[in-house]
């Protein structure tokens, strides 16, 4: 039931160097209450002052796998020999604070987190071009060639997927930011008004 359940999470996806966190980053100081991050389960070692349930969920290999065949996570991935994971309890931890939890996540993920009961709003983040993706990352200074290579090879991929009907409920043409964040900005909030039309109480 939408009331017991709190607000919807909010999936943004696009391919890297697309401009997500720039929007996030403005959307979060446009309301810094009422979008919050669902916390991540890891099997690596805690580091000096990390918190289990504040940072991460730091547990064990066996239990993480265990979950992970009960199909309590969205998506799980593994770098260097540690499992990372969204759990679908951890998202649901945000909506029950009354935030819309905000999920980051690539083609894999949105395919698995429209087969939970999580009843996601799908945002796509269009990029202009390839050719403007490579621009950006290279002026962002973050990649090498390898990884600049991977990113692009991606990213054609992950467009075909995002702007075939029917996969998301949103397209962000991220052309000019500001032009990109006001389409991005007045989608969700119309949504959010939608829902509290509904009875979902939303924090601001
Ligand atoms: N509309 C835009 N026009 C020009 N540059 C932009 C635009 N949006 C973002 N940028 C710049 O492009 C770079 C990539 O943006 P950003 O880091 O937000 O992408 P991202 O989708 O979050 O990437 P990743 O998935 O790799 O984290 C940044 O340097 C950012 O300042």
């Amino acid at each position: 039931l939408a009331m017991s359940r709190g607000p919807r999470p909010l999936v943004l996806c696009g391919p890297s160097g697309s401009g997500k966190s720039t929007l996030l980053k403005r959307l979060f100081a446009e309301f810094p209450n009422t979008f919050g991050f669902s916390i991540s389960h890891t099997t690596r070692q805690p580091r000096e002052g990390e918190q289990d349930g504040v940072h991460y969920y730091f547990v064990t290999r066996p239990d993480m796998e265990q979950a992970i065949g009960n199909d309590e996570f969205i998506e799980t991935a593994e770098f260097s020999s540690n499992l990372y994971g969204t759990s679908k309890q951890a998202v649901r931890e945000i909506q029950n604070q009354g935030r819309v939890c905000i999920l980051d996540i690539e083609q894999k993920g949105v395919e698995q987190i429209k087969k939970t009961d999580l009843n996601p709003i799908l945002i796509f983040n269009n990029p202009p071009t390839v050719a403007e993706l490579e621009r950006r990352l290279r002026l962002r200074g973050s990649e090498t060639e390898e990884t600049l290579r991977k990113r692009l090879n991606a990213a054609e991929i992950e467009i075909s997927y995002g702007l075939t009907p029917g996969n998301f409920h949103k397209v962000i043409e991220n052309v000019d930011i500001d032009v990109a964040y006001r389409e991005f900005r007045d989608f969700v909030v119309g949504e959010l008004k939608k829902q509290e039309a509904d009875g979902v109480r939303i924090i601001y």
